[in-house]
């Protein structure tokens, strides 16, 4: 065999060795960006499986066009009932990428000096279960749960049984794949459905939590009041929630627009203030126990790695464009990377100028008497 390939180098003209060579160097690029470099943190996706969720590949564009349409003018939304359904595309554009480029935990976490991305998002994660003081068999509801993150890390550290609700049926496949993978599929369940009418029995939940997804409701006192609702009494309630901080000006044009940039690119019905998720939790009939913005120092800005990673971003975005091309990737996944590119960017200056947190912790209790 080596003989043969010698014969055929030797044997060759300058010319035909030249493209060899090249073609050689091309594939050889091209494998490294895709296969081996790859993305910011791989986490069981690679560039070449990146695709539209549930939708057939030739509905991502039109899907993203409907989205981007819909969530032009987040503040001015007329059709507040449609809003779960393009909750639900937004999730089937962004669930591979958010898997390739970020992890299974679809949220961000304060730093930490000396400790990896991975470790600062089970700490954060860790941190609600023991808010929670849940325990082995207390059968807890995970509001909102991705590809199901939050809810391994919770599960194990505290031997609970984990209920996870998401509106995308693509996550809970890959939930459920995960959930099994990691051998968790005992204490973790997954089912395709709306927190703002969910399938469970009144009082039925030990403890509930929420991580970065009630920012989707188009009312926050609908998902509020669901929860309350499935909650046994005198349980408790925690939350991370996407809000604006009392450095928010909506006089001040920078700030509308960076916040305008946040509820675009992350399908948000129109951010709401730290004030007025408070008052919220309370009007559903919650004793609100601590309220917290986990963002504020001492603790590190969660913002460091989006902006650390822009690089690898450029790099995502040339591996995105060429697989595209090559009809690897469906039509449409150039502008969904582009607008999450975008988006990056608008929550750095959220984050650098203060106005907006997406950790703003609530520890809420439902009464042992309703009131
Ligand atoms: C809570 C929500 C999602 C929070 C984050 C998990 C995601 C918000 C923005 C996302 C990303 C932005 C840039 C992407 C980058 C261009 C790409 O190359 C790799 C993936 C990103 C880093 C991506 C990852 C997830 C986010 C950080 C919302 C929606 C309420
Ligand atoms: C940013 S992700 C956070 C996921 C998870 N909490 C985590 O931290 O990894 C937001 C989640 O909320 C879910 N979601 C948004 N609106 C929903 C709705 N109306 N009903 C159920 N789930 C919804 C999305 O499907 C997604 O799983």
């Amino acid at each position: 065999m080596l003989d043969m390939v010698m014969e055929m180098i030797t044997g060759a003209d300058p010319y035909t060795l030249a493209a060899v060579g090249a073609s050689l160097i091309v594939a050889v690029g091209i494998y490294y960006l895709v296969f081996i470099l790859g993305p910011a943190e791989t986490k069981g996706k690679s560039a070449v499986e990146l695709g539209g969720g549930s939708l057939a590949r030739e509905q991502v564009a039109d899907n993203y066009k409907a989205y981007a349409d819909f969530f032009k003018k987040p503040k001015e939304i007329e059709n507040a009932k449609q809003v779960p359904k393009l909750v639900d595309t937004f999730y089937n554009l962004v669930t591979d990428i958010y898997e390739w480029g970020w992890g299974q935990s679809f949220h961000f976490s304060p730093a930490i000096t000396g400790k990896s991305h991975r470790e600062e998002t089970r700490l954060h994660e860790e941190h609600v279960a023991d808010l929670l003081h849940i325990k082995p068999k207390d059968k807890v509801l995970d509001a909102g749960c991705g590809v199901g993150g939050p809810m391994r890390a919770i599960a194990a550290h505290s031997g609970a049984n984990v209920v996870g609700i998401t509106i995308n049926d693509y996550q809970v496949a890959r939930a459920r794949s995960h959930n099994k993978k990691a051998g968790l599929d005992n204490l973790c369940e997954v089912i395709c459905g709306d927190f703002l009418n969910m399938p469970f029995t009144d009082n039925s939940f030990d403890g509930a939590y929420s991580i970065e997804a009630t920012c989707h409701a188009p009312q926050l006192r609908d998902v509020y009041a669901e929860i309350y609702r499935v909650l046994k009494p005198g349980k408790l309630y925690v939350t991370y929630e996407w809000v604006t901080t009392p450095l928010y000006r909506a006089d001040n044009s920078e700030h509308v627009e960076i916040i305008h940039g946040i509820e675009h690119g992350d399908a948000l019905p129109g951010l709401r203030s730290y004030s007025q998720v408070v008052d919220i939790a309370k009007d559903v009939g919650f004793e609100v126990l601590e309220e917290k913005d986990l963002a504020l120092p001492p603790a590190l800005p969660w913002w460091k790695r989006l902006k650390m990673g822009r690089i690898a971003y450029y790099r995502n975005h040339v591996v995105i464009a060429l697989l595209s091309f090559l009809g690897v990737a469906p039509q449409g996944v150039v502008d969904v990377h582009e607008m999450l590119f975008k988006t990056a960017e608008h929550l750095s200056r959220g984050g650098e100028t203060g106005i907006f947190t997406p950790m703003h912790l609530l520890v809420c209790r439902k009464p042992e008497i309703e009131q």
